[in-house]
């Protein structure tokens, strides 16, 4: 399940309080239970073409459904690991997109650092297998990777999938 700490207060947002408040700010949020993905892949940093294949055939029923829900039109999986340092160093700064950022996490764990819909402040997510995550489009964020080793996620595009990075500049992003 995923965590939630809002940066400058002390008490992390816990339980059902998680989704009230990333509905507040326009971060769609829904949690997949039953963990479907193999062990073999805890201490992966790398995955191969067929690995992905795997793990896509493995949820495929559930990332169909999920796309036809909310209107996805393709996907892929991604791996972000210390393999993958361009891809981190990449998404580690504030930044935006033009189109939604969403992500299906089925392995490892990744903190999305996101500002509050008001401009205010940022929070902090972490997010792990079974989360389900949509940043808004425009919204600046930054990713880092969290406790475990590496992030293994589904990506899914509306139209042409694409993680264009547009930068945000906020000297207050840097403040914790
Ligand atoms: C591959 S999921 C996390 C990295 C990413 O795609 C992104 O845009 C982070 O902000
Ligand atoms: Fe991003
Ligand atoms: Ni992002």
């Amino acid at each position: 399940m995923a965590k939630l700490r809002i940066r400058g207060t002390a008490e992390p947002v816990e339980g059902s309080a998680i989704g009230i408040f990333l509905e507040e700010q326009g971060v769609y949020y829904e949690r997949w239970e039953g963990n479907h993905t193999p062990f073999a892949y805890d201490d992966r940093l790398l995955l191969t073409e067929e690995e992905k294949a795997e793990l896509l055939r493995i949820y495929e029923h559930r990332i169909a459904d999920f796309a036809k829900r909310r209107g996805y039109k393709q996907w892929d999986i991604v791996i972000l690991s210390d393999q993958t340092p361009d891809m981190l160093q990449k998404f580690g700064s504030l930044h935006y997109h033009l189109d939604d950022e969403v992500r299906i996490v089925l392995g490892g764990g990744g903190v999305f650092t996101i500002k509050r819909e008001d401009g205010t402040g940022y929070f902090e997510l972490t997010a792990v297998a079974g989360d389900v995550v949509v940043v808004p489009a425009r919204r600046p964020h930054a990713f880092r990777l969290a406790e475990q080793p590496q992030f293994i996620v589904v990506r899914l595009f509306e139209g042409e999938a694409s993680s264009v990075t547009y930068k945000a500049d906020d000297p207050s992003f840097h403040v914790n």
